[in-house]
């Protein structure tokens, strides 16, 4: 068994990956409006480990997560999730993987509004014909601090709560990965440190991997490691990050823009 740290520095060679994405090229449009996303790029988000991917605006941060996460296909070059070639896969098996292998959780919690708490964590088990085991329920509405709230509707929690709704709802599947597109974005400062404590307490303890997209460099800290993005291509990488030193690179890579 590999140390944490150790699995963070196999990033780029290791084959203790969740995800690895090898040359992947995302490009959008044709002729004029032809956009290239993302140029290459090969990496690897090693297990058990909270990644963070920051950038500059339209750096490729949202390709990034949409390839890895099997939203969309790479135009060259191949993304493999615990070893399977995603490109290999018809658009039904995709999507039965992305279903019941990934855990998404978006800034807008996308809660379904009529469904208690208890359903709509476990909807992705009831799209996959399964049903929740109730002690593996009360294990992860625990893990997440949703214990006493199960029969609730999200109207009746708080923001911060309802993202915490949103990552057992990630978790109920027991993913591979989870992937978090600015999951901290609709939430006060102090709501959003509760909510990043969580997602790396989830990663420390219950061995989760976490990649988590991000404009702040106080989230960012929260990670393990910080992939930056420039131009679709990764230009930096930053192990134990603190927020000063992640708003440093930032600076860095604002000048080269
Ligand atoms: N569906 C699309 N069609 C055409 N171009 C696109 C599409 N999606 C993204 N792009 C372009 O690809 C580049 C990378 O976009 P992407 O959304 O991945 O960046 P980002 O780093 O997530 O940006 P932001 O921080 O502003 O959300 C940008 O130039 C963007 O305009």
């Amino acid at each position: 068994m590999m140390t944490r740290q150790q699995l963070v520095a196999v990033g780029e060679t290791g084959t203790e990956h969740a995800v690895r994405l090898e040359a992947a090229t995302m490009v959008y449009g044709s002729g004029a409006g032809r956009v290239t996303a993302l140029k290459a790029v090969t990496t690897g988000l090693p297990r058990g480990v909270l990644t963070a991917v920051m950038g500059p605006s339209g750096s490729g941060k949202s390709t990034f997560l949409h390839l890895a996460a099997g939203l969309d296909r790479p135009t060259s070059g191949r993304v493999l999730l615990g070893g399977t070639d995603l490109s290999g896969l018809s658009e039904t098996k995709l999507t039965e993987l992305r279903r019941d292998r990934i855990g998404f959780v978006f800034q807008a919690y996308n809660l379904i509004p009529s469904l208690t708490v208890a359903d709509n964590i476990t909807l992705p088990l009831r799209f996959a014909g399964r049903s929740a085991e109730p002690a593996w329920l009360m294990e992860i509405a625990s893990a997440v601090g949703l214990g006493g709230l199960l029969g609730r509707r999200p109207n009746q929690l708080s923001g911060g709560q309802q993202q915490r709704v949103a990552i057992a709802r990630a978790l109920i599947t027991r993913p591979d990965a989870v992937f978090a597109d600015e999951p901290t974005g609709a939430l006060d400062t102090t709501t959003a440190a509760e909510v990043l404590r969580l997602l790396r307490e989830l990663v420390d303890t219950r061995g989760q991997t976490v990649v988590m997209v991000t404009h702040d460099p106080v989230a960012a800290s929260y990670a393990h490691r910080v992939l930056f993005l420039a131009d679709g291509t990764i230009v930096d990488e930053l192990a134990a990050p603190t927020p000063d030193a992640v708003a440093a690179r930032m600076t860095h890579l604002g000048r080269r823009a």
